[in-house]
């Protein structure tokens, strides 16, 4: 017969502990169904054996109707009683071998996955088992995870590529809700494989829901959407991020028109940038912002971000000082919720151990659009050995290779990279833009590095603004965690910031570092695109 194909989508553990008062359980399963859920499994921790297969029983009449398998969680005999379409077992359970023999080769065999070295077991096994359930990727109040790190989207990410290529599904358990599942499923891509999770399994999202039809559809939409596209990528292999050309088709002089038209989106829509920056630079951010055209708003408090999230453009994350890391955590968790462009820059992250804490603290709260640093940053959120840091500085020749490092740092976190330096290295994880423009003299201002984080910022926000503007019908598309070009947004901030510097510091009224930081606001507010275009060192690499 073998064994039957399984939609992981949307996975549902019940748990009737977790229903709402007065709400039944069948009906919530019906209603559960109804909204899209396309796998069940029942977790019964506290029904005697009769009492179990009675609810199995049941369970598996009403998942019949609309064509979704059971599994059931742990207990064999009940499987075998009731007929269900296969089991799930945690790593203390069954020993798989022997679950495999009792169950035979047309039931479904699901095996819980919590680490590395579970997962490379579990991949040995491939030929016995059908899928792995890793988790827990976030805290969860549904079942007693003490003592266990949370996976966040990264080590579940780690986890796929531990079992690329054994033809094992995997689903992702935990804390999974609505607001972190666009985070989770863009963040968990593989970075080597590109693999991507098949589904997700939710117990108190739906079970708590006094309306579990809709956070099952809720659900749904999301992850078909992330799946459609995965297909579109796989479909149109080499498509030039958001530029809608194949790769090829795309030149340097392509790519400066688009940051030309950007300029004009950002004077037009004047969009709101929420900039919780860090306290030394925090004025001429504010004023490199209103230089082009953008609207600066630099508040740090957690009440006050939370409501400021549906108003803002886009959203920088810049943990110089180190204040407000509550703050941080919210504002970029409503970023996420609201979808709007979440622009991190993890200033002097390779100076101190607390800083890398902070940072993988933050980045296991939210996913960032964009991660912008200097050499030691990015090779500190790399984990590269190559630059070393000093303060907020780098030190050292630099990088071999840049652009692998800022391609590879791309794919891991599932994020646009910017290296900033001399030369500026772009990457979405597929192509690498190189820009060889700026003046020195940017190096002898203080928080160079996080003004152009800021226009980066202000980019965003416009590319976000005009992508919705002209696909008024994709409003609801899902696929994306944020809408619109934001490589195109990142190039824009550098180029942008660049080449104001450099026809600043080729004023005869500017003197050095002084005038120099006077020269660049006016310059960036008198920025025509033709001048942008001109100037623009582009390559594509
Ligand atoms: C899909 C899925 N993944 C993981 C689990 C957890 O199983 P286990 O570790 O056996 O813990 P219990 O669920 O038995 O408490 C799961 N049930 N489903
Ligand atoms: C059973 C299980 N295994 C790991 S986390 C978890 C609970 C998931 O529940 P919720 O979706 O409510 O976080």
């Amino acid at each position: 017969m073998g064994r039957q194909a399984i939609d992981y989508s949307v996975y549902l553990v019940t748990g009737r502990e977790f229903l709402p008062p007065g709400k039944d359980y069948y009906e919530s399963l019906e209603e559960s169904l109804q909204g899209g859920v396309t796998l069940v499994q029942v977790r019964e921790k506290n029904a005697d054996t009769g009492e179990f297969i009675e609810i199995a029983r049941k369970t598996k009449e009403i998942c019949d109707r609309y064509n979704v398998p059971v599994l059931i969680n742990d207990r064999i005999d009940v499987h075998l009683a009731v007929g269900t379409a296969g089991i799930h077992i945690g790593q203390t359970d069954c020993p798989l071998p022997l679950a495999r023999t009792l169950i035979g080769d047309d039931a479904i065999i699901g095996l819980s996955v919590s680490n590395v070295e579970q997962a490379t077991r579990a991949a040995q096994h491939s030929d016995i088992l059908d899928y792995i359930g890793v988790g827990a990727v976030w805290p969860t109040g549904s079942k007693d995870t003490k003592g266990r790190k949370s996976l966040g989207p990264d080590g579940t990410g780690e986890i796929l590529d531990l079992i690329h290529g054994s033809g094992l599904e995997a689903v992702a358990i935990g804390g999974i809700h609505l607001p972190n599942l666009a985070q989770l499923l863009h963040g968990s891509v593989a970075p080597k494989s590109r693999d991507a999770l098949a589904g997700i399994a939710i117990i108190s999202d739906i079970v708590a829901s006094t309306t579990p039809k809709e956070a099952a559809a809720n659900l749904r939409l999301v992850v078909d959407s992330f799946k459609r596209s995965r297909q579109a990528l796989k479909d149109e292999a080499g498509v030039f991020g958001g530029l809608g050309q194949k790769r090829a088709e795309v030149d340097a002089k392509k790519l400066a028109e688009k940051v030309q038209e950007l300029m004009a989106v950002v004077k037009r829509e004047t969009p709101l940038v929420h900039q919780m920056t860090n306290t030394v630079v925090v004025n001429d951010s504010a004023n490199v912002t209103l230089a082009v055209g953008a609207s600066p708003i630099m508040s740090t408090h957690p009440r006050d971000v939370h409501d400021l999230s549906p108003a803002i453009g886009a959203l920088l994350i810049n943990f110089g000082t180190i204040g407000d890391k509550e703050g941080m955590k919210v504002a970029g968790r409503q970023a996420n919720v609201n979808r709007k462009p979440l622009i991190f820059d993890p200033v002097a992250i390779g100076a101190t151990s607390y800083r890398r804490e902070i940072s993988e603290e933050l980045l296991a709260h939210w996913q960032p659009t964009i991660i912008k640093g200097n050499a030691a940053e990015i090779g500190a959120m790399a984990k590269s050995t190559e630059v070393a840091s000093r303060g907020v500085d780098s030190v050292g020749s630099g990088f071999a290779d840049p652009g692998a490092v800022v391609k590879a740092l791309a794919r891991k976190r599932a994020a646009i990279i910017v290296l900033t330096g001399e030369k500026d290295y772009i990457s979405d994880g597929s192509v690498v833009i190189k820009i060889s423009n700026g003046s020195h003299l940017l190096e002898r201002i203080t928080g160079s590095g996080c003004q152009a984080g800021s226009l980066i910022g202000c980019f965003a926000a416009a590319a976000r603004l005009d992508y919705l503007a002209k696909n008024e019908t994709k409003f609801e598309d899902d696929s994306q965690l944020v809408q619109g070009d934001m490589l195109l947004a990142a190039v824009a901030g550098i180029l942008v910031y660049t080449v104001a510097s450099e026809v600043a510091a080729a004023r005869p009224d500017v003197k050095g570092p002084g005038t120099f930081r006077a020269a660049l606001i006016d310059e960036l507010y008198n920025l025509t695109p033709d001048v942008v275009a001109e100037k623009a060192k582009l390559e594509i690499l």
